[in-house]
């Protein structure tokens, strides 16, 4: 633990950093079983907003896990520090005027709601977004072939088999992705973007 530390503010304000960058940040936290989309709507709604000329920037689990997060596995403990560190990580994108798009399974209620508290606590908006195929449509796609090791016990807590999702409750986007494409995906979401007056229409 760290003592004898001091919070040393900037000269810039937060309005005033989002007025000269012509950008407001915020948070998009998608969250869903493995094999829901969430890297794949991740990765077309930052192509998206590049495209539009918006700051945007993917963390994604599986990357993440190569680097910042290599210490951690995948009981529940690993998986709230997991989390915690990337609640830190996208406030301080957001905080930067960027739009953090965050891929993690993130699988419990608790560890999600104070990602989006530490939001809320600087002023940050927090958007959570559900990525929501039925187990059976993630286990059928299983684009990493890892529900099928998992069914022969191969992997351990792998969520949806042996370990839990607890699913949102209070999501402000919900997608059901096997009834919408990845186009309709993004569209949902920049449409929500425009309406709450995040980014211009
Ligand atoms: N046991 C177990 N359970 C779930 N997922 C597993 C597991 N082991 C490895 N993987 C791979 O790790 C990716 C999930 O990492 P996350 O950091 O998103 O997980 S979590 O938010 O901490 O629950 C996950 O990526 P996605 O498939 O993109 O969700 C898998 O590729
Ligand atoms: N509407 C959709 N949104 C996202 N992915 C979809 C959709 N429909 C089909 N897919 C497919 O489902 C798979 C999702 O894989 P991925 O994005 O890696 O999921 P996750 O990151 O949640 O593990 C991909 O093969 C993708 O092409």
């Amino acid at each position: 633990m760290a003592t004898n530390i001091t919070f040393h503010p900037g000269s810039v304000e937060a309005s005033e950093r989002a007025q000269l960058l012509s950008q407001r940040g915020l948070t998009l936290w998608l969250t869903g079983l493995s094999g829901s989309g969430k890297s794949t709507i991740a990765c077309a709604l930052e192509q998206h907003l590049l495209h539009l000329g918006k700051a945007a920037y993917r963390l994604d689990g599986d990357n993440i896990r190569f680097g910042l997060n290599k210490d951690l596995g995948f009981s529940p403990k690993d998986r709230e520090e997991n989390i915690r560190r990337i609640g830190e990580v996208a406030k301080l994108f957001a905080d930067a005027c960027v739009i953090a798009i965050t891929s993690f399974i993130s699988p419990y209620r608790g560890d999600r709601d104070l990602a989006r508290a530490l939001h809320t606590k600087g002023d940050l908006p927090f958007i959570e977004v559900y990525i929501d195929a039925p187990l059976e449509v993630a286990e059928e796609r299983d684009p990493k072939g890892l529900y099928k090791k998992a069914r022969k016990g191969e992997i351990p807590e792998f969520t949806g088999i042996s370990a839990p999702y607890e699913e949102p409750d209070k999501a402000e986007i919900h997608l059901r992705t096997d009834k919408l494409s990845v186009e309709g995906c993004v569209k949902e979401i920049m449409d929500y973007l425009v309406a709450q007056g995040f980014i211009q229409g």
